[in-house]
């Protein structure tokens, strides 16, 4: 589809909201030790890595993927989990990373797939949160910045695997 971009979220309003969540989660994890980040593959690289090195403590870091867009703005409604992680999360504490929830199918199906795992906590970050597009309920406890029903790119989002790459996010506009 022929189409162009327009600048939503400039570099430094995603610096300032890295910021403000990283002050959060130091404070919030101050006490807690071993901190496993799960990385939802791959919107979520590049919030995972600007928000784990303003962090203050050790990380562990792993990986997952689910996947339920076919490549274009519209999802197929069926999440599936393509890989796995790598490490045993029972007994761990593990935050769950984002790079945006939209109906929240993603996200919902797995922590509750991670929850039968029996993590010792399991928080939700996400760096992006369109909360008019909600179908399952998930619970959030830390949003970067809420957005209108956009389809956004960069900063980890792409349209077709493309825009990833980009250091603002843009709304994809239909030519
Ligand atoms: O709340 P939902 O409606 O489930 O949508 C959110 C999910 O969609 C995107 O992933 P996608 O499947 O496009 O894979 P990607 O991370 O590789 O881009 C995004 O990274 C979230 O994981
Ligand atoms: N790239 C991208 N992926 C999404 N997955 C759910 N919503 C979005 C969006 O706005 N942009």
């Amino acid at each position: 589809m022929k189409h162009t971009l327009e600048e939503m979220i400039s570099q430094e309003e995603i610096n300032a909201k890295l910021d403000a969540l990283a002050a959060q989660i130091n404070k919030d994890y101050a006490d807690v030790d071993n901190l496993l980040l799960v990385g939802l593959l791959k919107g979520s690289v590049v919030f995972m890595s600007d928000l784990a090195r303003r962090l203050d403590f050790d990380v562990r870091m792993d990986f997952m993927t689910a996947s339920s867009y076919g490549g274009g703005t519209e999802s197929s409604g069926e999440v599936k989990i393509v890989m796995d992680l790598a490490n045993n999360i029972h007994g761990r504490h593990v935050m769950l990373v984002e790079d945006i929830i939209d109906t929240g199918r993603t996200l919902s199906k797995v922590r509750d797939m991670l929850m039968t795992r029996h993590p010792e906590s399991l928080k939700i970050v996400t760096f992006l949160d369109k909360p008019s597009r909600r179908v399952a309920d998930v619970p959030v406890d830390y949003i970067g910045m809420q957005i209108p029903d956009e389809f956004v790119v960069g900063y980890g989002l792409d349209y077709a695997e493309r825009y990833r790459q980009l250091p603002y996010i843009a709304k994809v506009i239909p030519a």
